[in-house]
């Protein structure tokens, strides 16, 4: 592409004729990563500042180079105000806007958001559709898998990615955005027709600087759905009515609104829930009829995220029948209220909770099924959100008969000390902190007697540990497999 015609999304940019004719051939933010012929944007990070790599950049054969800053080098500059959303506007010009031409779901809210995810692209799946996905967990084009950094990573990213989705014929997109997102515009140029809200509860009080900015990031989601009404198809908002900023959210966006909820009111609402320790079952109440679910997802958050991705599967015209075979199929997310395999009299749970809301929930669930002792096995993130290790312990304890305190990812933070951050403050005696997260989850396994539950929380799918600045293999799930066969050999 032409770098005027690139341009030409900018408003006011004259550019000289030596410009108008470059040819762009890819666009780049990672002086590492530049080729022959990139434009490369310098972003102004958090760790570094990429205007501090021009001249790498041009040394790997930058054809021009986009600032917000003055920058001495001997290639074109384009200076503009705030290189972050211009990198949204160009990346969405360069890959010929992509997400205009597929459906787009987005989901945001606290909790839920990667289990939503998962639900949709099995309805979409069940109705013969062919699915793209960007989440916590991975990046999916049909049924193949590639890797993530973050779980809604940049608009460059998602642009280029989008594309290619386009390229291998996906007919629904659908991706989780994270508050970080929304606030910093890594999914400006996003043409959502769907977005959805699960709930809102204490977390990323590193990044935001309380609440309301939370919510307010949460909100730009549905102040950014469709804000014309030239498009023939409807956009909607999907939004948790039990949750307090419901009417908020609501008012938020000029498209339409389908309410979700376990209360009278909700459009999609379930009723005679009935939850047991292997499945759930329910009615489900929607403007299209009425239908009983019987699903093997565990707990009531989890009614709600079916609710959630029911409601949206609806809006999208899907069939109830549809609908309902998907959610039935669906034996669970990778992490999340996963049983570890083995035979044993306990049982122990593997589960993503890392924050106070999600970890109340599960220990809920669990304590209402345990026919005898609860135990967790839980840490909090090093380099994020302090004020929720107090809360988290205190739920832990409110809830098991015997917390086991260890570490999450402890990151470049002192792991004695987020663990003093977490029981400073705490009274009784029924808890044990043990540092190194294998010798947590084996002391609690040892601990586990006929009937008993262990639930080892925090870090669900992920398959390393962020000791310092390195990354150790690490999963819970193995870990806690290797317990199991330890004990009971
Ligand atoms: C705090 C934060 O959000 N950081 C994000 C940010 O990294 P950064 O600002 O540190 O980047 P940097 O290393 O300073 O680099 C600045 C620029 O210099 C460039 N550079 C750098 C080095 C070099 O040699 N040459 C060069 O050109 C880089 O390519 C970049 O363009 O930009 C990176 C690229 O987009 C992100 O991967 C990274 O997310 C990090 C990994 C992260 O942990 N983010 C968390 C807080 C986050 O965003 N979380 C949310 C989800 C939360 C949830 O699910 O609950 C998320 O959406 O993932
Ligand atoms: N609707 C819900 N309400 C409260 N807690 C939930 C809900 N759904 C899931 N959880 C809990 O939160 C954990 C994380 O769920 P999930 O991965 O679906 O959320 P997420 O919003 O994608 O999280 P992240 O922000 O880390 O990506 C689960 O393991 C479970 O303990
Ligand atoms: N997306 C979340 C994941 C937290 C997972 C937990 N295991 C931790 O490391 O704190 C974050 O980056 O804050
Ligand atoms: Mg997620």
């Amino acid at each position: 592409m032409k770098l005027s015609e690139l341009l030409s999304v900018l408003p006011f940019y004259n550019t000289s004729t030596s410009l108008d004719d470059m040819e762009v051939s890819g666009i780049e933010t990672d002086s590492r990563n530049v080729d022959r012929g990139n434009l490369f944007i310098c972003i102004n990070g958090f760790t570094v500042d990429g205007h501090d790599f021009v001249e790498q950049a041009a040394a790997n054969g930058a054809s021009a180079v986009l600032t917000e800053k003055e920058v001495n080098t001997s290639i074109p500059v384009i200076r503009v105000d705030d290189t972050e959303k211009v990198m949204a506007m160009l990346a969405s010009k360069y890959y010929g806007y992509p997400t205009r031409r597929f459906p787009l779901i987005g989901i945001t809210g606290t909790n839920g958001k990667t289990t939503v995810s998962y639900l949709l692209e099995s309805i979409f799946q069940q109705y013969k559709r062919k699915t793209g996905l960007i989440g916590t967990i991975q990046m999916k084009i049909g049924q193949d898998a590639y890797s993530v950094h973050n779980t809604t990573p940049d608009a460059l990213f998602l642009q280029k990615t989008f594309h290619q989705m386009e390229k291998e014929d996906v007919d629904t997109a659908i991706m989780e955005v994270s508050s970080h997102a929304l606030d910093m515009g890594r999914v400006h140029g996003c043409d959502f027709d769907i977005a959805i809200f699960t709930n809102l509860s204490q977390d990323h009080l590193d990044y935001h600087p309380d609440m309301n900015d939370y919510l307010h990031a949460k909100s730009l989601l549905f102040a950014q759905l469709g804000n014309t009404y030239n498009d023939e198809q409807s956009k909607f908002a999907i939004i948790n009515d039990d949750d307090p900023n419901s009417a908020f959210l609501q008012k938020s966006t000029a498209q339409h609104v389908v309410t979700y909820g376990c209360q009278k009111g909700a459009q999609v609402r379930a009723e005679d829930i009935d939850l047991d320790v292997t499945k759930t079952s329910f009615t489900m109440h929607t403007p299209m009829g009425s239908v009983k679910i019987n699903s093997s997802l565990i707990g009531k958050f989890n009614v709600y995220n079916m609710l959630a991705a029911s409601a949206a599967a609806i809006s999208a015209g899907i069939p109830l029948k549809i609908i309902k075979e998907a959610l039935e199929n669906m034996r669970g997310v990778s992490g999340r209220f996963q049983p570890v395999e083995g035979n044993h009299e306990y049982a122990a749970v593997v589960d993503y909770a890392h924050t106070p809301d999600s970890l109340e929930n599960v220990l809920q669930t669990i304590k209402g099924f345990a026919e005898n002792n609860v135990y967790v096995v839980v840490g909090c993130g090093g380099d994020r959100d302090k004020t929720k290790r107090p809360l988290m312990a205190s739920i832990a304890l409110k809830y098991a008969d015997r917390a086991i305190f260890t570490s999450d990812n402890p990151r470049t933070e002192d792991p004695q000390a987020i663990l003093d951050d977490m029981t400073d403050g705490l009274s009784g005696a029924h808890y044990t902190v043990i540092e190194n997260r294998k010798d947590a989850i084996f002391h609690a396994i040892n601990l586990a007697k006929k009937g008993d539950i262990v639930l080892i929380a925090g870090k669900g799918h992920e398959t390393y540990q962020d000791i310092g600045r390195t990354r150790y293999d690490f999963d819970d799930r193995e870990v806690a497999k290797q317990a199991i066969q330890a004990k009971e050999n």
